[in-house]
């Protein structure tokens, strides 16, 4: 189970002032609970954990084996929630070099559908040219051109080069129950599907099979990820006390900070493994506060790499930041510091040191240092990066966002910013439907 201290914070906001909120995140859990919120139709994430049933895990790791028993590799076609949470998880857990290692127990994962870069595309179907690969095509609404422009590709690559039958079985959709090219293409292929509940928004459906199939395809045990965010989802329940319930705490926290002028929150790690939990985290608050001309802008870093570039900044830039630093309290292997006669190096003094006792004192160092330049600091500390605590930590981030935006007061579940790119694109593209808008935006070029 995790823990969030905000001690660190308590120079820059007062104690007081965050217990203060105790009332609004009452109002805010209320609103969850009872679904009488902004965006109330999309509340399908708040009691997910606790309602998957042990059928429903056990048609996912069904169809994940038929996945890694016939695929070396397996394509996630993607993008925003449709990937993030599934890459999050995989990486967090996975050792950092499997795909370069040789004798491989579980299919490489790899990622596509996430951006329209044609040398990416390129080479991805060059690489697949010789290999036993399958495909999961996950989108909700079926029809994000990123994702359906990959899929379409390696959809023709898998049956070209499997052939039509073998690609029905490798080729699995998680897509809506009825809407979407993707339901259309799944539907009249034969794939099997999996459903993306109407009221689980994308951000928030690391939960459902758009994460847990590509997890459990991995090799990841999907019962310890979601018993953890169970576990979770009672920690952070609305029966919770507000001093003992991490994310009213975490939500209080930010949303304090943010009034007092910190418009930029950085999620910090001191483990590359934890890169994508922060790319996910930084949708699933970008998407739910930004809006209505407010919000927390959610950033991150990878420490202590970029302590060497963005380092800098955070120390003595512009005094708009606080950091939200995950620490992971015991690694996975050990490794000790060896010593050297000669020293050429200078670096006997750490000799017979572990690896992450270093790094360690770089993070207690860098938070001293940080919060001495001005930034507010809080600090989860994750035990060990399993499925368990994974999972807790994730609907953890989920709950604490839902309150969060009710505490902004903005509806945290709608994303209608996301649309201006997408109509100019088709405009550019002249997308069939698109007449108008084409015009218009030609004479403006
Ligand atoms: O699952 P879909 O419908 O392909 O959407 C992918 C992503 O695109 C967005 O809809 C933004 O356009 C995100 O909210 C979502 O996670």
């Amino acid at each position: 189970m995790i823990n969030l201290n905000i001690e660190k914070t308590f120079g820059f906001i007062s104690k007081e002032k965050v217990s203060a909120y105790e009332a609004e995140v009452k109002a805010a859990q209320e609103m969850l609970e009872k679904g009488t919120g902004k965006g109330n139709d999309f509340l399908g994430w708040l009691h997910l954990p606790s309602s998957i049933t042990k059928e429903h895990l056990a048609d996912l790791n069904a169809t994940a084996k038929v996945l890694r028993d016939n695929c070396e590799v397996v394509i996630v076609a993607g993008i925003g929630g449709s990937y993030l949470g599934a890459r999050a998880v995989i990486e967090a857990l996975s050792n950092s070099f499997t795909w370069l290692q040789n004798k491989k127990t579980d299919p490489i994962m790899i990622y596509a559908g996430h951006n329209i870069s044609e040398d990416y595309l390129y080479e991805l179907t060059e690489y697949l040219k010789d290999k036993k690969f399958g495909v999961i095509n996950i989108s909700k609404s079926g029809t994000t051109t990123e994702t359906a422009l990959a899929f379409r590709l390696l959809k023709k690559q898998c049956e070209d080069q499997r052939g039509k039958e073998t690609a029905k079985k490798v080729i699995v959709a998680v897509t809506d129950a009825k809407k979407g090219a993707a339901r259309v293409t799944a539907d009249k292929e034969g794939y099997k599907t999996f459903i993306i509940p109407d009221n689980v928004g994308g951000r928030f459906s690391v939960l459902t099979p758009v994460g847990l199939l590509p997890i459990a395809v991995a090799g990841f045990d999907i019962e310890k990820l979601v018993a953890g965010a169970a576990d979770m989802e009672k920690a952070c329940g609305s029966d919770v006390a507000f001093a003992k319930n991490p994310a009213a705490i975490y939500a209080a926290t930010r949303n304090e900070l943010y009034r007092n002028g910190k418009k930029i929150e950085i999620l910090v790690n001191f483990c590359p493994k934890l890169h994508y939990v922060s790319e996910w985290w930084k949708q699933l608050y970008g998407e739910s506060e930004g809006k209505d001309n407010k919000g927390i802008f959610p950033a991150s870093v990878d420490f202590s790499t970029d302590l060497h570039s963005m380092g800098q900044w955070i120390q003595e830039g512009e005094r708009s930041i606080f950091e939200t630093v995950i620490s992971v309290e015991k690694v996975n292997h050990k490794l000790k510091v060896p010593s050297d006669e000669a020293n050429l190096d200078g670096l006997n003094f750490l000799a017979g040191k572990r690896v992450d006792e270093v790094n360690k004192m770089a993070e207690l160092g860098t938070q001293l240092a940080h919060v001495d330049g001005g930034v507010p600091n809080m600090r989860i500390v994750l035990p060990e990066l399993t499925e368990y605590n994974i999972g807790g930590l994730l609907y953890f981030f989920e709950k604490a966002c839902g309150i969060s935006g009710y505490l902004l007061g903005v509806n945290p579940f709608n994303q209608p910013g996301v649309e201006a790119y997408k109509k100019n694109m088709f405009a550019l593209l002249n997308k069939p439907g698109y007449e108008e808008e084409s015009k218009a935006i030609q004479a403006r070029l």
